[in-house]
């Protein structure tokens, strides 16, 4: 299997040279209903407002198979390293089932290993749900609150806000979940100062077992409890730990228990391990969270498809490095119609951008081409009411990713003027779509929309376990394959290191006032 710059490829060379297609001529209802994939779990990718024409999609799947990207994929799932930076395997995909061979590291079976944490963290949340397990004072569990930053933050924090419409209305007995994750003070107190102590559970997630923030805040509640006066509350009797085997905080014994990832599961690729099976079983129940990741897997085995056309994530992925690298637009926008994924962009943004944001190969070599683009993006219909101007007039050309809806999670809704809230949610989206792809002509220039703006769609029925499952695999699976395509290393993430090793220079000559006078030393 050869891994080779994007810029010595013969198809991409051939894709640079077709005409740029103009999207006025080819969207059409009928385009519409062609440009489709399927995704998992109930969710569909559309492409129809992509500025590609058949001749286009036949040198993208000429590019896919002059770089077996789907090969790759397959290589990653059998085990190979394919974390050069760090000598990894990269697993993410087992803990949510098997989509290659089984893979044996460091001894072990790793399936059976991430298998054995699910089985292990079912038991645990079934017994606290059920008040098996009481805190140390003799109440039920009523609160769980997760510490945790960057990957063990992010997508769990996102999953559970995603769900908790659908579990509520689906009469799943709810835990509340609550976040914890900046060293700024004021981001634990704002949690702390409503929580009942005795009826909550702090979950500690970091896989290194080192970050300082995490660890601060552990520090930071383990005082709350103490300076809370309550008689009898055990510290350790209300907190567990998700961690690596291999990381300080796997030995701990200032815990109730721990549950284990493993260095083969990236931060940002974790929520289907323990970084977010634990507070979503606890959240939700175990099924939820089983639910959950058999959309995931179910994406995960489509996307071993080698047609481009049938396979939504890698279709994804080729559709982004034609705007990336031929049309050059440098960012992408990702705007959910759905409240439920206020966090999901943010998800994303480090999911992406953490893996692909590199300029160098995975040989350390610099490249002449650009890499992942600037990704960002907020729910519409508030969206809208923001950032819309500079999508649909301004000087850059946005591509735009849409994710929608047919149903609510709540199911409650209004008919005002005519129609439902969730039909001029939805209304808006249509209307969206058509207004960036089409634009409108004016005489005068102030109120001319060029359109041309690209977009693509993943839509399911309703924002479900199983269609949230897929849709996370789905951006996992799409920034992989364009990691194959930039040829980069998208497992490991040495920019976050400097500023970590700054801020510790600083703090050791820093206090208080001090701050401008240890920023004058620095420069
Ligand atoms: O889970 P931890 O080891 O505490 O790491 C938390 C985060 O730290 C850094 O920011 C890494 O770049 C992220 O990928 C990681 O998710």
């Amino acid at each position: 299997m050869t891994f080779k710059n994007l810029d010595t490829s013969s198809a991409f060379k051939q894709l640079q040279a077709l005409p740029a297609s103009d999207l006025k001529l080819v969207l059409s209802p009928d385009r519409i209903k062609a440009c489709h994939a399927y995704a998992g779990g109930g969710l569909t990718y559309h492409y129809g407002a992509m500025p590609v024409a058949q001749e286009h999609m036949k040198v993208l799947q000429q590019l896919s198979d002059e770089l077996s990207l789907t090969g790759k994929y397959q290589a990653l799932v059998d085990g190979k390293v394919m974390n050069t930076g760090e000598n990894r395997l990269v697993l993410h995909h087992l803990t949510r089932g098997q989509v290659g061979k089984s893979v044996t590291a460091d001894g072990e079976d790793k399936g059976a290993f991430y298998q054995a944490q699910l089985e292990k963290i079912k038991r645990f949340s079934d017994q606290v749900r059920s008040g098996a397990i009481l805190g140390s004072t003799g109440k039920k569990f009523s609160t769980v609150v997760q510490i945790g930053i960057g990957g063990s933050d992010l997508g769990p924090r996102a999953l559970y806000l995603a769900l908790k419409g659908w579990c509520t209305s689906s009469e799943i007995e709810l835990l509340d979940a609550q976040f914890i994750s900046n060293v700024d003070p004021d981001d634990a107190q704002a949690v702390l100062q409503n929580l009942d102590l005795e009826s909550t559970l702090f979950i500690l997630v970091s896989k290194s077992g080192t970050t300082l923030e995490t660890l601060t805040n552990r520090d930071l509640v383990f005082q709350a409890i103490a300076e809370s006066g309550i008689r009898g509350i055990d510290p350790a009797k209300h907190m567990v730990a998700v961690t690596s085997k291999t990381s300080p905080l796997a030995a701990s014994s200032s815990v109730l228990d721990s549950f284990f990832i493993d260095d083969y599961i990236g931060g940002r690729y974790s929520s289907t391990s323990a970084v977010g099976a634990v507070v979503l079983s606890l959240a939700f129940g175990f099924e939820t969270f089983k639910a959950f990741l058999n959309g995931a897997h179910e994406a995960d085995m489509l996307a071993l498809n080698p047609k481009v056309e049938e396979n939504a994530a890698l279709l994804d992925a080729l559709l982004g490095v034609y705007l990336r690298n031929v049309l050059q637009y440098p960012t992408t926008a990702i705007l959910p119609y759905s409240q439920a994924l206020s966090r999901f962009p943010a998800h994303l943004q480090q999911l992406d951008m953490e893996s692909n944001g590199k300029h160098v190969n995975r040989d350390g070599q610099n490249l002449s081409y650009p890499t992942g683009p600037v990704i960002f993006g907020e729910p519409g219909t508030n969206g809208q009411h923001s950032f819309y101007q500079l999508l649909h007039q301004g000087t850059d050309i946005v591509p735009l990713q849409f994710i929608g809806f047919s149903e609510s999670q709540y199911q409650k809704d209004v008919v005002v003027e005519g129609s439902t809230s969730q039909e001029k949610l939805n209304a808006n989206l249509v209307a969206q779509i058509v207004a960036f792809a089409l634009g409108k002509s004016d005489g005068n220039a102030n109120k001319q929309f060029a359109g041309n703006r690209p977009s693509s769609l993943l839509c399911a029925r309703q924002l479900d376990p199983k269609a949230l499952g897929a849709l996370l695999a789905h951006y996992e699976n799409k920034v992989m394959f364009q990691g194959f395509v930039w040829n980069l290393n998208s497992f490991d993430q040495e920019g976050v290191q400097l500023g970590k090793v700054l801020a510790a220079k600083v703090l050791d000559g820093c206090k208080g006032d001090e701050v401008l006078k240890a920023f004058s030393e620095l420069l």
